[in-house]
């Protein structure tokens, strides 16, 4: 079974991988886990798969090990994850590589959750589970927000915004986009 069949920059695409891509708290996870039920299809998380890999949190990965040895997990991650068809929700940094998005390009296609800053920092206040956040104030996040922008943008297939709009209204927008292609 696919889960995409549709023409992308002129040319037919079947897929039967969908990776969501975006920024920390575009809702990858949230978003990845309710489509993946409402299609009926396995939806794997790669923070997940690394923290049962390793039996650590993300926070602990990080200051024990470092960021280098979790972004290597990461293409680990996306080389090992197989079954299909199925939704892999990437974390925020897999873009930053590369080599990960030539596996996502090749293996499926590529959905941006793009989400406006101002809501990010909304859906995020308080969290402290993402190392990269920590320590850092508003000015600073916004400039990280602002240099990943473009390897979002230039790594997707298609970019769906879901500023201001609630999770199941995304879900559903969602399943509709891949339910008619
Ligand atoms: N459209 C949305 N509207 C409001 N809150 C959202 C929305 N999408 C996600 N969230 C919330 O934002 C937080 C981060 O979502 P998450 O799925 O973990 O993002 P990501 O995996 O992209 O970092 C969670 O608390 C989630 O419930
Ligand atoms: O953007 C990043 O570099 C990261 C995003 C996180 O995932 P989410 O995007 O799901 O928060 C997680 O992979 C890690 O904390 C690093
Ligand atoms: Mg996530």
């Amino acid at each position: 079974m696919e889960l995409f069949r549709g023409i992308l920059g002129g040319k037919v695409v079947k897929a039967q991988i969908i990776y969501l891509t975006g920024f920390m708290g575009s809702g990858k996870t949230t978003i990845g886990e309710g489509l993946g039920k409402a299609l009926g299809v396995t939806v794997v998380d790669t923070d997940k798969w690394i923290e049962e890999k390793e039996g650590k949190a993300i926070r602990e990965l990080f200051s024990e090990k470092g960021e280098g040895f979790f972004r290597d997990l990461e293409t680990e991650a996306l080389q090992s994850i197989s079954q299909t068809p199925q939704i892999i929700t990437t974390g925020g940094g897999i873009i930053l590589r590369e080599d990960n998005v030539s596996i996502m390009k090749e293996k499926g296609i590529v959905i941006n959750l793009k989400c406006e800053v101002e809501e990010i920092f909304q859906r995020l206040a308080g969290d402290q589970s993402r190392p990269l956040l920590q320590n850092k104030n508003k000015k600073e996040i916004e400039t990280m927000y602002l240099e990943r922008k473009k390897h979002y943008e230039q790594s997707a297939d298609i970019i769906f915004d879901t500023s201001g709009k609630s999770i199941r209204k995304i879900i559903q927008e969602l399943k509709e986009y891949l339910l008619k292609n």
